[in-house]
């Protein structure tokens, strides 16, 4: 039966690992490059990860039983380029060690389009550039890999030089274990501002501060900080879980008819007009490069700005709650 969806989703018997028939270069041996480099390896695809000088990944990535050269030699030798080191060196690197080690007709990837999309890396025209951007945390990309699992991913094709950027990207997917789930094709456009407006709107900064609001609500009117950590932290994960194994539906399912019809009447009173007028500000930032232009500048700065916000995070009640009540539990490792 065809399927109801819109775009092109693509799955194992799309793609064909040996497609990559040259070395691959995974630079960074990071959250994602760890797990590409380890996925693509047990594939069958021939790896070499680039390591600068001095790096602390060396010795977890050789441990692993991989080859490390510095990024200029590991570029040399592959013919295709995944660049996992972190968005914000990424232009430096391309600079230094990228740029004068392709040849025409090598493929440059991404996990992520935001260089691209913002004009911080312009790649020349002799080469294919691709995207395949894991909707996942490194680790868990890794993992779901060893559980005969997949992790959902994205492919865009920004350049196609030689005509077989989409079989090579679909190859790489299905080697790190993409397109087990599937794997979606866009644009690096649609891919970074979607994801940028996700981090920061819904998984990371929508959910820390919700978590944060709904525990310092509780504390403020006099509840104890262990209650208010249970109720707004730990449980929240109980609740994504329902969610993500069955959907909204799912969740509404299992929990009391109480709670259903106290989120469904409340919950829109907590996400109001007004939040949604700050998601459309805060997407509005993103695809107008604002939000770029303020991450580079901090950078350029000496991350004077993220230093604090992060201090802050740290010290914050929640974490110091939930750090003895998670020594506590009874599946924690013992140090
Ligand atoms: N984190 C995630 O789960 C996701 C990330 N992405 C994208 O994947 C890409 C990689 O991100 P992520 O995995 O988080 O990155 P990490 O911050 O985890 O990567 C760190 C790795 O890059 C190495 N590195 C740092 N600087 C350099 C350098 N100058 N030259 C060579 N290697 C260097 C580090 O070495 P050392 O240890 O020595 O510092 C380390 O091995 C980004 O484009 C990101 O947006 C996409 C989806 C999810
Ligand atoms: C949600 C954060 C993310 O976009 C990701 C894991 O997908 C990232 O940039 O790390
Ligand atoms: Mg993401
Ligand atoms: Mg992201």
């Amino acid at each position: 039966m065809e399927n109801e969806f819109t775009t092109e989703i693509y799955y194992d018997d799309d793609a064909d690992v040996s497609t990559l028939n040259d070395t691959v270069a995974v630079l960074g041996y990071g959250s994602q490059g760890h797990a590409h480099a380890q996925n693509l390896h047990d594939s069958g695809v021939d790896v070499v990860v680039g390591l600068h000088e001095g790096s602390s990944s060396r010795d977890a990535a050789e441990s692993d039983g991989l080859t490390v050269k510095t990024p200029a030699d590991a570029v040399a030798k592959a013919s295709y380029v995944s660049v996992l080191v972190p968005d914000t060196v990424q232009p430096t690197v391309y600079e230094n060690a990228i740029e004068p080690n392709l040849e025409a007709g090598d493929t440059l990837q991404f996990a992520h389009g935001l260089n691209i999309h913002y004009n911080q890396i312009q790649p020349s025209e002799d080469i294919n550039v691709t995207m395949v951007a894991p909707k996942s945390p490194g680790h868990l990309v890794r993992r779901n890999y060893n559980n005969d699992e997949g992790t959902p991913g994205l492919l865009a094709i920004y350049q196609d030089m030689t005509g077989e950027a989409t079989d090579e990207a679909l190859a790489y997917a299905k080697a790190i274990g993409c397109t087990r789930a599937g794997v979606i094709e866009t644009t690096f456009q649609e891919e970074v501002e979607s994801d940028l407006f996700g981090e920061q709107a819904v998984l990371c900064g929508g959910v820390t501060a919700l978590i944060k609001a709904g525990y310092e609500t509780l504390v403020d009117n006099g509840y104890s900080p262990e209650m208010a950590y249970f109720e707004c932290l730990n449980e929240m994960k109980l609740i994504v879980d329902l969610i993500y194994e069955d959907g909204l539906n799912g969740m509404w399912d299992s929990v009391s008819y109480t709670a259903e019809y106290g989120g469904m009447t409340r919950g829109d009173d907590i996400i109001d007009e007004k939040v949604r007028e700050n998601m459309e500000e805060t997407l509005e930032e993103i695809q107008n490069g604002e939000f770029a232009r303020e991450w580079i500048l901090e950078n350029q700065a000496g991350r004077p700005s993220y230093n604090q916000l992060r201090k802050a995070e740290k010290n914050h009640e929640i974490e110091e709650v939930g750090e003895q009540l998670r020594d506590l539990f009874s599946w924690a490792e013992e140090e």
